[in-house]
């Protein structure tokens, strides 16, 4: 059958026709041919660009075709908040919200069929999981931390991972502040006391934290902002980073974990959960401590070794320590935390001046909304236009938008292996036709184009689609016009 010629030469409205004429709801142009993917973009362009376009009297953005948006579902889990619901769902986007992580067998239950995911800090997006997700393209992880998401896995199957890179630092450094001196006054036990009728008025063993040390390991965005505000109650800052970094206010880097260690009165950690942070801190490191020292933990569980954190604890060489991440944390809210989670359970609730709090370092109003707006228009411009400024496991490209003006254009989004001959081998797939702009970067073993081709007839796509399909270095190819 030959195709129908476009008369009005618009393929963007060509394809919606076609969408409008198929019989299933599930049915586009793309994915019949390759049901492991999808392709497209909703009706309407994400709206804070198109009010940045209209102030800049640009023109107005083409609309990215080519299929129902209502065929795009998305999974959102762990109470995402409510920004990222309405951005979302303002696409026309199919959205299934939980207020919880799911069981394994749950989530490759639930993964199978979605083109997006959105987690928080409990889900855990392994290779086994992931290998379950025939249509995934993108991943949100609505935090700062990636280590729940196998993200070289998600890669290497095209599926691009965003998050959030600082919107809940500040929380984080708050709750910081406000342990530094619960546990140098000991207020939490008083309170606990208090609750139980007991008055119990000491001051042996409570401190200012005015002149005190602060040592901090991991002098990143949340490292950076506690550094200030500590200094501002009068702490002196100290801080230990596996890479140089610029000091603010008055605050020192230290050469070793141990200069750090040897000199500060409080120690609070703030590194990423890597092989390398495993275990950081453990007996070695306790030794290496001031006596009557304190320790926060609001990194991931991974970093302290709990059972020496309990000997120093009872030995009385930490004298407080708060802790706001464990090794194994509940999927959900309840009385969840006991020893067949965590077979130290009882021995650290038993302790004194020990702040233990559920996970919550960036869990306020304020970040969880801004992390919600983030995410949630991270994931939109990927899907709508195949933009991955931000990503963390791909290389960051963009396009411009294309506009109403360019007519029979399509864009080509196209994820594959980093190896030689792949751009002489696409250019000749787009030979007949005009590279309008073309992008192009890698990120260790993967690669990622962008190209808007004009001179395209609606014909034409299917072909371009299947010859790029078949290039051996493929990974995912998505077309949007
Ligand atoms: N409790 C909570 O709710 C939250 C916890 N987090 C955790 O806090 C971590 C830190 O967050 P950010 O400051 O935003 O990260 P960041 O990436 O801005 O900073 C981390 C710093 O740690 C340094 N680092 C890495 N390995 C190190 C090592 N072995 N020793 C010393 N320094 C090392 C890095 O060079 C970097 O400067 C996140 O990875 C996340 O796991 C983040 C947000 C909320
Ligand atoms: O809010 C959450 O669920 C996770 C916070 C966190 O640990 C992060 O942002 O890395």
């Amino acid at each position: 059958m030959t195709s129908p010629k476009i008369i009005n030469n618009d393929i963007s409205q060509y394809f919606q026709n076609a969408v409008k004429l198929s019989t299933s709801p599930q049915t586009s142009f793309l994915p019949q041919t390759s049901p492991s993917h999808f392709s497209g973009s909703p009706p309407q362009s994400y709206f804070p660009l198109q009010s940045r376009r209209s102030s800049m009297k640009l023109p107005p953005p083409k609309v990215l075709k080519p299929f129902a948006t209502e065929d795009i579902k998305i999974l959102l889990l762990e109470n995402v908040n409510q920004t990222a619901v309405d951005i979302l769902t303002h696409q026309g986007y199919q959205v299934e919200f939980h207020k919880t992580s799911l069981s394994e067998d749950e989530l490759i239950e639930k993964i199978r069929e979605v083109h997006a995911i959105g987690i928080r800090s409990k889900t855990k997006l392994t290779a086994k999981v992931l290998a379950e997700a025939r249509n995934l393209v993108v991943i949100g992880c609505f935090c700062i931390g990636v280590n729940q998401v196998d993200i070289e896995y998600a890669a290497k199957h095209g599926i691009a991972v965003f998050n959030s890179p600082f919107s809940n630092s500040r929380s984080v450094a708050e709750l910081v502040i406000a342990e530094i001196i619960a546990l140098a006054r000991q207020f939490t036990d008083r309170s606990n006391e208090m609750h139980q009728g007991i008055w119990n008025k000491v001051s042996a063993g409570c401190w200012e934290i005015r002149g005190k040390t602060l040592g901090i390991v991991g002098y990143g965005h949340i490292g950076a902002q506690l550094s200030v505000l500590a200094e501002s109650m009068g702490m002196s800052v100290i801080y230990y980073d596996v890479i140089p970094i610029m000091a603010l206010g008055t605050a020192k880097q230290v050469a070793t974990l141990d200069d750090l260690l040897t000199e500060a009165d409080f120690i609070t950690l703030h590194v990423p959960a890597l092989p390398e942070t495993e275990n950081l801190i453990g007996a070695p490191q306790f030794a290496a401590m001031k006596r009557g020292s304190y320790l926060i933990n609001a990194s991931r569980g991974t970093v302290v070794d709990i059972p020496a954190l309990i000997n120093a604890m009872r030995s009385g060489k930490v004298a407080g320590a708060a802790l706001d991440v464990y090794p194994n944390e509940p999927a959900k809210n309840g009385p969840t935390f006991h020893t067949e989670l965590n077979t130290w359970a009882e021995q650290l609730t038993s302790l004194k001046n020990i702040i233990l709090t559920p996970h919550i370092g960036g869990s306020t109003e304020e970040a969880q909304s801004a992390i919600g707006v983030e995410v949630g228009q991270a994931l939109v411009r990927y899907i709508n236009e195949g933009t991955t400024i931000g990503a963390v496991n791909f290389p960051e490209v963009s396009l411009r938008s294309l506009t109403l003006e360019e007519e029979n254009h399509v864009r080509v989004l196209y994820v594959h292996s980093n190896v030689p001959g792949v751009l002489r081998t696409v250019n000749e797939i787009f030979a007949e036709h005009n590279i309008d702009k073309q992008y192009s970067d890698s990120r260790g073993d993967i690669a990622y184009l962008m190209a808007d081709i004009s001179q395209v007839d609606a014909a034409d796509i299917r072909d371009l689609y299947e010859k790029l399909e078949r290039t051996p270095f493929k990974i995912l190819t998505r077309l949007l016009y």
